[in-house]
């Protein structure tokens, strides 16, 4: 009799635990689901606006999508605005953790910027075709000379027609508490129009998002706009020094800026 009142501790955790994991997959599934029908009422608007794909259209899609934060219970803190007061085309770069960087990407998103993606994001429904609408710029990862071709065109296009493109310089999502190293891409598109970085860092995710856990709460993320790294006058052989500049400098402000979130956050239970 005596061990039947424990039954109910015992059963506690585990309750706990599958309400976590239970909002976990609720909170993605609905993020997906959401996206998929911004992108659907955005389709028709922005072909309105602007006939087809044009990186106008990227305006809608911002406005469309700031309003995400909320029902995902995320808060942005924003530092460094002075430094994306540039005028004319630039290249951001900044970290790659989920797919939530997209909510972070447009509680920035200066005008006249669009982004430089995986081919595969096309495939994605109605995000694909948004995606297509925005002007986003699709490379094939798998194909090096492609991709390299891709972005020689895309440094001309940046000037002809006055546009900044936002470049994930780890080339991949990455959520293992420090920066993967960078991919060159970036830094030649810069070198090739000769036109500043502007370097962003998004606090990690790890106090509020654990994949690998499956726990999504609600946080805090600081985003960190950091001062424009000049390339005016640098050649190709500049590159590698660029990347390694833009890497020391953007991983020392990643280190910062988690460290800072996390102890107003709260620690990670893990
Ligand atoms: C309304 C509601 C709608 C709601 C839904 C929609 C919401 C919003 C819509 C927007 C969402 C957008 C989100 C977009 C997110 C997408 C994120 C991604 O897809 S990330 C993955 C794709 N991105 C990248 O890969 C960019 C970074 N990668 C690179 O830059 C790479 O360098 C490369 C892909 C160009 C080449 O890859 P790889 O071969 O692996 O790379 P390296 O080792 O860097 O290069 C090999 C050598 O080549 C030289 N190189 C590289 N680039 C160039 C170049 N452009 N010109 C000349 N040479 C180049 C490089 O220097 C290397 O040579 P080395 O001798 O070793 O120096
Ligand atoms: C019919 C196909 C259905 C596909 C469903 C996918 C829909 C996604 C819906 C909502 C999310 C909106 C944000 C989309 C932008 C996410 C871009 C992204 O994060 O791509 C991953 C890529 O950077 C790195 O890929 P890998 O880590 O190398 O792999």
């Amino acid at each position: 009799m005596e061990v039947l009142w424990m039954v109910p501790l015992l059963l506690l955790p585990l309750l706990m635990w599958t309400s976590s994991t239970f909002v976990f997959y609720f909170k993605k599934c609905f993020y997906v689901a959401w996206m998929m029908c911004l992108a659907l009422l955005a389709i028709p608007l922005c072909i309105l606006k602007s006939g087809g794909r044009d990186i106008e259209n990227m305006r809608i899609i911002r406005s469309l999508v700031r309003h995400v934060k909320y029902l995902l219970g995320l808060r942005f803190e924003v530092s460094g605005w002075e430094h994306l007061q540039t005028e004319g085309p630039y290249v951001i770069i900044s970290n790659h953790q989920s797919s939530l960087d997209v909510l972070g990407l447009m509680e920035i998103l200066p005008d006249r910027c669009t982004m430089i993606a995986k081919k595969e994001l096309i495939y994605a429904g109605t995000v694909g075709l948004i995606c297509w609408l925005g002007g986003i710029v699709f490379i094939n990862r798998k194909k090096t000379s492609d991709a390299k071709s891709v972005m020689a065109d895309a440094a001309k296009t940046m000037l002809d027609d006055q546009i900044r493109l936002w470049v994930f310089p780890e080339g991949t999502r990455n959520q293992r508490g420090d920066l993967l190293p960078f991919k060159k891409g970036a830094f030649h598109l810069a070198v090739q129009a000769q036109v500043p970085i502007i370097p962003v860092v998004f606090s990690s995710y790890s106090n509020f998002y654990l994949r690998k856990e499956k726990e999504f709460r609600s946080g805090t993320i600081r985003l960190k706009i950091l001062p424009k790294i000049e390339t005016k006058g640098m050649a190709s052989d500049d590159v590698s020094s660029l990347c390694d500049k833009s890497f020391n400098v953007m991983r020392s402000a990643y280190l910062d800026v988690s460290d800072s979130v996390t102890q107003s956050n709260g620690p990670t239970r893990h």
